[in-house]
């Protein structure tokens, strides 16, 4: 009998053994995690979750894939196979086998990895029909049987052409490099959206011709306000930190490029916003439409709207803040946290009261606009396309502004109405011309 344990059953290993356990009837699947997993929300019933263990919680205060080797070479009374699921460092796996190995007690471990590419809102769609699954071992014959074994799982569901088998570092770095071009990609475009709101031109349109090449694709080529998500910014500083290690500091500043234009591309909006708003927006009711990182998702970890409202509240505007899936509790957590600091983790950071009494969390668009002298949206949740513009209109001060970070208003029908609209990397409203596009 096969049988698999996941630790930590988060975003990703929730989902994930939930699927497994619904694909493979024989196979005998857990997990344990050190807090409330968040598989409750899908197919809880398959699952036995083990209440969070000794070990793991002992070892939460080490970084997860350490705690979790010590936790394995501790329990295990026979041979693993041990699947590194999250994403790390290049070269994670050789320190996971060293401290597996030196705490081994006879028992045998192979290491693989195998990195997940599912994204969120779309978990169990990705799960279910993925693009390809990635599996890295070692080139012995005991990894070999590794790989072989982890593939069978797969194939219960995916087709086996889609199993692609390397080397334990291939996979490691291809995971942050897909994450790598696909940031890029998204940076590419929102510097092309600065260009276009030089020169006239829609990045609706540029993005379409570009990626109507079949060699360039078009996917992953919508502006936006930046790209956030708990993974592409780490994800890309592992690769910096990996290239600076390995005496590549050229490689390691391109990639760093990619993080600088996104943070420009928020500080590009906020300077739009205060900008067109007469230069201020002190004291002044803006109304911010979403506030997760991407639609159908409630989470918020590294969202754009985090940064953009900390710029407007650095302004002092008043923020009344709408998203349908994001918490009051959660959106006051997050703007009162100062700015990840990488060296200083988040539990030893000062929580800054400063402005979030200048923030008000409403649970309706119509109310979170009202007698608003501008809005901006954050997220491009479907319901924004379809609200009452002209009743929301009626119950602002003019001239009414709308800044649309995620290109998800009819633009024309916005401005039939009466609101001055940017949108992002779209042409300019004539009001907005005059208006220098980055404040001193
Ligand atoms: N979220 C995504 O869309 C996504 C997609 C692909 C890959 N990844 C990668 O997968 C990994 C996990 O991401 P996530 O979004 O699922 O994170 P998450 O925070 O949702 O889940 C991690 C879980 O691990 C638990 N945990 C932490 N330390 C533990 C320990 N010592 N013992 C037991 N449980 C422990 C936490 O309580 C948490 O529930 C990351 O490396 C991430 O980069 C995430
Ligand atoms: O054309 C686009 C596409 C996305 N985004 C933004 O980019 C961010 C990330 O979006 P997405 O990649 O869809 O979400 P994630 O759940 O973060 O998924 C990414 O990160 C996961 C964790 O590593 C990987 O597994 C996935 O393959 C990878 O897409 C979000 O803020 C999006 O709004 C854009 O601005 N423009």
């Amino acid at each position: 009998m096969v049988k698999i344990c996941c630790i930590g059953a988060g975003y990703v290993g929730g989902p994930t053994m939930a699927v497994i356990a619904l694909k493979c009837p024989e196979i005998e699947v857990a997990v344990v995690d050190i807090s409330a997993p968040r598989i409750n929300a899908w197919n809880s019933d398959q699952l036995p979750i083990y209440e969070p263990g000794l070990e793991a919680g002992k070892a939460a205060d080490l970084t997860y894939w350490e705690s979790a080797a010590r936790m394995i070479a501790d329990v295990s009374t026979s041979d693993k196979i041990v699947v590194e699921k999250s994403t790390v460092p290049v070269k994670t796996a050789e320190a996971i086998e060293k401290i597996l190995t030196h705490n081994r007690k006879g028992i045998n471990f192979s290491i693989l990895s195998n990195p997940e590419f599912l994204a969120e809102g779309t978990a169990i769609k990705d799960l279910f029909h993925p693009d390809r699954v990635l599996i890295g071992g070692r080139e012995t014959p005991e990894g070999t049987k590794a790989i072989q074994a982890l593939k069978d799982v797969y194939a219960h569901w995916v087709p086996v052409d889609r199993i692609l088998c390397t080397n334990l570092w291939s996979a490691e770095l291809s995971k942050l490099a897909a994450n790598a071009f696909l940031a890029q990609r998204i940076s590419s475009v929102n510097a092309m959206s600065a260009l276009c709101e030089a020169t006239g031109a829609d990045i609706s349109q540029v993005s379409h011709s570009v990626g109507t090449d079949s060699r360039i694709g078009p996917k992953f080529l919508n502006a936006s306000v930046g790209f956030g998500g708990s993974c592409f910014q780490k994800d890309i500083l592992n690769l910096v930190y990996i290239c600076e290690c390995n005496g590549l500091p050229e490689v390691a500043n391109y990639w760093k490029q990619v993080i600088k234009v996104n943070d420009y591309q928020k500080t590009r909006f906020v300077n739009r916003v205060v900008s067109s708003m007469f230069n201020t927006v002190s004291g002044k009711k803006i109304a911010v439409l979403g506030f997760a990182f991407k639609k159908d998702t409630g989470d918020t970890r590294e969202t754009p709207a985090i940064d953009v409202c900390k710029g407007l509240l650095g302004d002092r505007a008043r923020l009344s803040i709408y998203d349908p899936q994001v918490t009051e509790d959660q959106i006051f957590r997050d703007l009162s946290m100062k700015k990840f600091d990488w060296d200083h983790p988040a539990h030893l950071q000062p929580m800054s009261p400063t402005s979030v009494k200048q923030v008000s969390v409403t649970w309706d668009a119509y109310e979170a606009t009202k007698d608003a002298h501008g809005i901006c949206v954050l997220t491009e949740w479907d319901e924004f396309k379809n609200l009452d513009y002209q009743r929301i209109y009626d119950n602002m001060p003019k001239p009414a502004f709308v800044f649309d970070g995620r290109n998800v208003v009819d633009v024309e029908k916005l401005r039939k109405i009466g609101f001055i609209v940017y949108s992002i990397g779209k042409p300019l409203d004539p009001w907005l011309k005059d208006m220098p596009a980055v404040v001193a």
